[in-house]
């Protein structure tokens, strides 16, 4: 496995010749997974397929979550430097797909057993009638919880807000930390909250706005309330470090998360046992219960200049068994039925658990824009956790943004 010093493209040196069926020539992989737990298990995977295929070369580049999504759409237009698979986020699928940047795969090698994929994490690979990725892991979030702090404060994992609330004070009062880190910079961690209230940021099928109306102003002021009471910490910036760090380190209690940080999380000094680590369902508002579905698909890149290879890879990234050891090293939820029942998801209590709260998450609309509704809403979000605007100040300009975004919606 090559490791590509910087993100280089499918350049015509990686052609891979088909003649002798013997599949060759370079695949660069754009991978976005957390560096320092998450990467060295799909590293590992990849050069299974070097192995499998001497010929092959994948040059694995590993590319931060926050920067992939322009750098291929920059590249894929420049057409130069493009990777030839890409680790693509769910709403990113539909977007790269609208934009012409992504193979159809449909009837290719990449796309084996496809019915053997969860109907919703297959949702977001689907354009227009054609299939443009592959599903690799879906996830939502729970209450990840410090099971010590929990016993020493005599307390269980909150089913309601109100219950967070008298947790928090319970916890405060006994060890003096706070009881939730609530990341405040990026709004995803915001969704439960506005499910709870029976909102949602859009109506796709009636082509209507919803995160300005009474529910997003209610869930904007749960969060916001969760803050001033001292309930939650949180920060503008830098939010996943300093949820990690304060989570790991015991500062703080709970933090609501999903199950890409469970590796790194096992990294703290208050998890060195597991066990330790307990994980509960976000809690219910006033309204309901439900938290968001995200996950990560890999696709093709259209220019690529081996796309046998590279549909060959994205087979075997994504088959049964490269889920089953995902599930097993990193407690990463599979996204093929057939995965479920391999003993290395059995035995994860992090997919067992995970299991029902996905098949209940709240999906989004997998249109283009999906992935454009949370730089307006991060800007809002944190201004309410930060005092620095009021709840219904925030869902009006939030869903001003939305309107300008999605023309003709109400
Ligand atoms: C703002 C962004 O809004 C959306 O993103 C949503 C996303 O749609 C939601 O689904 C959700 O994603 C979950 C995810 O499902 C969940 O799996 C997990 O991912 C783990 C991995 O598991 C872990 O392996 C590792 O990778 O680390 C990953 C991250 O931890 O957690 C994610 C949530 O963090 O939430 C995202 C919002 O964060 C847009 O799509 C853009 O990304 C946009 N960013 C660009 C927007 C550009 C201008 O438009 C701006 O110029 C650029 O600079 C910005 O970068």
């Amino acid at each position: 496995l090559a490791l590509a010093a910087t993100a280089c493209g499918g350049d015509d040196e990686s052609g891979g010749s088909k003649s002798s069926g013997e599949l060759s020539g370079t695949v660069t992989w754009w991978d976005t997974s957390n560096v320092g737990s998450e990467d060295k298990v799909f590293k590992k995977i990849a050069e299974g397929f070097e192995k499998k295929h001497p010929k092959v070369d994948v040059k694995y580049v590993n590319v931060p979550f926050g920067e992939a999504q322009n750098k291929f759409k920059n590249a894929a237009q420049a057409g130069s430097g493009a990777p030839d698979v890409i680790r693509s986020e769910v709403a990113w699928t539909p977007e790269f797909a609208d934009l012409g940047y992504l193979a159809p795969l449909d009837g290719t090698a990449a796309l084996k057993d496809d019915s053997d994929f969860l109907k919703q994490a297959a949702a977001s690979t689907k354009y227009k009638g054609k299939t443009y990725a592959v599903p690799q892991v879906i996830d939502s979030m729970g209450i990840f919880y410090n099971k010590k702090m929990f016993a020493d404060a005599g307390v269980e994992p909150p089913a309601k807000i109100a219950d967070l609330k008298t947790v928090a004070e319970k916890i405060k009062k006994k060890t003096g930390k706070t009881g939730l880190y609530l990341r405040g910079d990026d709004s995803y961690y915001f969704l439960s909250f506005l499910y709870g209230e029976g909102g949602d940021l859009v109506d796709a099928d009636a082509k209507t706005v919803t995160v300005d109306n009474a529910a997003g102003v209610k869930a904007f002021g749960v969060v916001k309330d969760l803050v001033d009471s001292g309930t939650a910490k949180t920060d503008a910036t830098d939010g996943w470090e300093n949820m990690m760090q304060s989570f790991k380190n015991g500062d703080v209690a709970m933090m609501i998360n999903g199950p890409w940080a469970v590796a790194d999380t096992l990294t703290g000094k208050e998890f060195t046992d597991k066990a330790n680590l307990g994980i509960s369902t976000v809690p219910a508002g006033t309204a309901g219960q439900g938290a968001p579905q995200g996950g990560h698909n890999l696709g093709v890149y259209a220019g690529s200049k081996n796309l046998d290879a590279s549909y060959a890879f994205v087979e075997y990234m994504t088959s049964v068994e490269a889920q089953a050891q995902t599930a097993g090293e990193l407690n990463l939820l599979p996204t093929r039925t057939s995965a479920y029942s391999k003993k290395e998801a059995v035995n994860s209590e992090i997919v067992q658990f995970f299991k029902p709260v996905v098949e209940t998450a709240v999906e989004r609309p997998w249109i283009p824009e999906t992935g454009s509704l949370f730089a307006p809403l991060n800007v809002e979000y944190t201004k309410v956790l930060t005092g620095q605007t009021t709840p219904e100040k925030a869902a009006k300009a939030t869903g001003d943004s939305y309107r300008k975004l999605l023309k003709g919606w109400k």
